[in-house]
């Protein structure tokens, strides 16, 4: 059971395993929303990969100011933007995740593709080590999804570096559910290329949130 609250959420009762978590509505994305995530993506890339002298950058320095001060009065609480929910959009639309668009989100899993870019660049031209685990995670999120599971939240989550994952590369990451004891979802994932070398392979435990819980 739940009900309507004033922001357009819904509270949640003990009923509904969904812990203390409210249920969103979807907000979808208007027609430009996409192309301005690219382009604040691109802007991410280049922030980590330029040099820019001194005169040029106080200009646009200024200019990424004045761009935040537009975007500020827009401001929403969590779930009322659509950065994050719109599945037809890299990332689902958030800049936080990955660029990646979802292939499979069904019960035997969920397969998801895309590159690591300049902005995920760790050293020595291979993806930050820290980054896989985002993927890793929210593919972790999307599978438990997928499987009809109850929200859950991450208990652990492990991974094995395989090789050097690659930049600029179509790579390809499936998730499934392999068990399922009690509130305990046990997920695993692996990250290939597209000739199916591995990358890296992990493995995590979603546990399911008790009435209340954050
Ligand atoms: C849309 C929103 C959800 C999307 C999910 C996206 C994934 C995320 O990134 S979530 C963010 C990262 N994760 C977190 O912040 C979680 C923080 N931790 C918590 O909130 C709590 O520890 C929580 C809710 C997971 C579990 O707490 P609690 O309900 O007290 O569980 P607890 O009773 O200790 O454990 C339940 C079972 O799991 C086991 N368990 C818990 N943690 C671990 C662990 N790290 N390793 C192994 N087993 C564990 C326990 O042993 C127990 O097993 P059993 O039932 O067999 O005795």
């Amino acid at each position: 059971m739940s009900e309507q609250t004033a922001d357009g959420t819904e509270s949640v009762t003990d009923g509904e395993k969904r812990g203390g978590f409210p249920r969103f509505r979807h907000t979808p994305a208007g027609p430009d929303f996409g192309r301005f995530v690219e382009a604040m993506r691109r802007l991410q890339d280049l922030a980590v990969s330029t040099n820019v002298p001194d005169d040029v950058l106080a200009d646009i320095a200024t200019q990424a100011e004045e761009l935040a001060d537009r975007l500020t009065p827009y401001e929403v609480p969590e779930g009322k933007s659509p950065a994050g929910s719109n599945i037809q959009l890299p990332g689902r639309g958030s800049l936080l995740m990955l660029p990646w668009m979802v292939e499979k989100f069904d019960t035997e899993g969920v397969r998801s593709t895309g590159v690591f870019r300049r902005y995920h660049l760790g050293g020595n031209g291979a993806a930050h080590g820290g980054v896989l685990p985002l993927l890793f995670d929210d593919v972790f999120g999307m599978t438990v999804h997928a499987g009809g599971r109850p929200i859950s939240r991450t208990g652990y989550l492990h991974i094995n570096y395989r090789a050097i994952t690659p930049l600029n590369t179509q790579l390809v990451i499936e998730g499934k559910v392999d068990r399922v004891e009690g509130r305990k979802t046990f997920v695993s994932a692996r990250l290939t290329d597209l000739d199916g070398k591995l990358l890296a392979d992990g493995e995590a435990l979603m546990i399911e949130l008790l009435p209340g819980q954050p």
